[in-house]
Formats: C-alpha cells, sequence, structure tokens
C-alpha cells in the first residue's frame, strides 16, 4: 500500500535573518510559523548555537558577559520557520526580583504561544549537572511543553572540571532517577559543528510532523 506522505523537509538552512526582539510574549511576530525556542543557562551558548546552526557568525551576538539579554530573539529561517532565542536562567547575580521576573516572562511564552513546537534545552556539558537545569527540565515537563536536551560545548574541556562526556553521563544518570524515558539528546559544539547535522533533521522531522498535523 502506498501512503500519501508529503515529502520530507529539508533540513539544509539556505537562509536566516533577525526579525525582531520583544519584551512581551504579546509584541512576538505573529503565531503563523512553526517554532523551536532555545533555553538555557545563561552563558550556555544559545547565541552561538543559533549562529553555528545558521552558519552566520554575525546573526546572534555571542556574549562573554552572561545574563546580559532580557529579551525573546526571533529569527526567521528559510522564510518558513522561527529559531527563538530565550533570556538565559540562573545567572549568578540576578536578584531574587529577576528570577521572578524571568519566570513569568518565560512562562508566559511558554502557555501563550501556541506555534511553539519544540523546546531545545541547552546544557553546558563542560561543567558537572546542575540542578537549576534538571529543575527547568521537570518544569517544562510539568507544563507539558514538548523539549529535547542539547548537551553544548562538547569541544571545551576545562582543566578542573570533569571530561564532557562524563558530565553528560552524569546528568542523564539524575534525569534518569526521575524520570522514566529521556527526552532526546543531542550533543554538539558550536566550534566544531559536531552534532549540528543530527539537531537540524530533528527539528525538520518535527516541523514535518507539525505540518501534517496542521
Ligand atoms: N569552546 C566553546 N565555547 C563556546 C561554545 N558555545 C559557546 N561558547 C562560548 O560561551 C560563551 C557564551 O556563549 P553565548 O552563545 O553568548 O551564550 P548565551 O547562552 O547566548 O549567553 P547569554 O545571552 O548570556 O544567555 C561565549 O564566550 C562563547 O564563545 C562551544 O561550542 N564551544
Amino acid at each position: 500500500m502506498q501512503l500519501d506522505l508529503p515529502p520530507p523537509l529539508n533540513s539544509n538552512i539556505r537562509n536566516a535573518a533577525f526579525i525582531k526582539s520583544s519584551t512581551r510574549v504579546a509584541d512576538c511576530p505573529p503565531d503563523k510559523l512553526p517554532e523551536f525556542a532555545l533555553i538555557g543557562r545563561s552563558n550556555v551558548g544559545k547565541s552561538s548555537l543559533i549562529n553555528s546552526l545558521t552558519r552566520n557568525d554575525k546573526l546572534a551576538k555571542v556574549s562573554k558577559e552572561p545574563g546580559k539579554h532580557h529579551l525573546i530573539n526571533h529569527y526567521l529561517i528559510n522564510d518558513s520557520w522561527y529559531l527563538v532565542d530565550l533570556p538565559g536562567y540562573g545567572f549568578a547575580k540576578a536578584g531574587k526580583s529577576s528570577k521572578e521576573e524571568w519566570l513569568k516572562f518565560t512562562k508566559d511564552y511558554f502557555i501563550e504561544r501556541e506555534n511553539l513546537v519544540s523546546v531545545l534545552l541547552l546544557v553546558d556539558s563542560s561543567v558537572p549537572p546542575q540542578e537549576v537545569d534538571k529543575d527547568c527540565a521537570n518544569w517544562l515537563a510539568e507544563c507539558e511543553v514538548p523539549f529535547c536536551i542539547v548537551f553544548t560545548k562538547i569541544d571545551n574541556r576545562k582543566r578542573d572540571m570533569p571530561p564532557n562526556a562524563q558530565n553528560i553521563r552524569a546528568f542523564k544518570q539524575l534525569m534518569a532517577e526521575e524520570w522514566e524515558e529521556l527526552p532526546r539528546c543531542f550533543e554538539t559544539s558550536s566550534r566544531t559543528g559536531a552534532g549540528r547535522s543530527d539537531l537540524l533533521g530533528y527539528v525538520a522531522s518535527l516541523r514535518e510532523l507539525h505540518v501534517r498535523s496542521t
């Protein structure tokens, strides 16, 4: 029997453009196109990953100083879907009020944004598991927001830290204590491009499912 499926979407990125920064969900671009949001601790490498995926070093601003941006940044990919950079969480200098603000801000986004297909939760592989990342994963699951885990900086071995592969294993073990099944995990480096095509392929397959279901 021949199944009448749409042709698979191409995972290549041909063009990418910054569209706008929003301070409120209400100000985001119209929610007609599928979108994928990057979230993670401040400095985890969100902007670098956007630049690596799009092969455009100038698209998203890479920062030396953590926790500087408090905006929802929309990038239009191939004129057909969005990559969205959300403010980082868990930066050391943040006071209680800015943490609460972060929670409210991003929670609104997750609840209100109907075209959100999946969150990419970025976890820094160069440091041992951080409680705040596990909390974020649990929080996404509780809110029933689909997400995958993207380990970043696999090239970046810190001298005083355990090897990255060990940190990744430890994070998965920590999650496995509470989760029956782990979400999809990717191991990436924006420096070397490792994991890039796997992640783009996954995003393309989710977009295909999304297109079929709408
Ligand atoms: N070695 C290495 N360094 C990386 C990688 N990705 C990001 N970095 C570095 O990590 C730092 C933070 O990167 P960003 O991409 O600005 O991180 P961010 O999550 O967007 O930061 P905020 O906007 O502060 O939340 C920069 O110094 C990057 O050069 C990577 O794959 N390998």
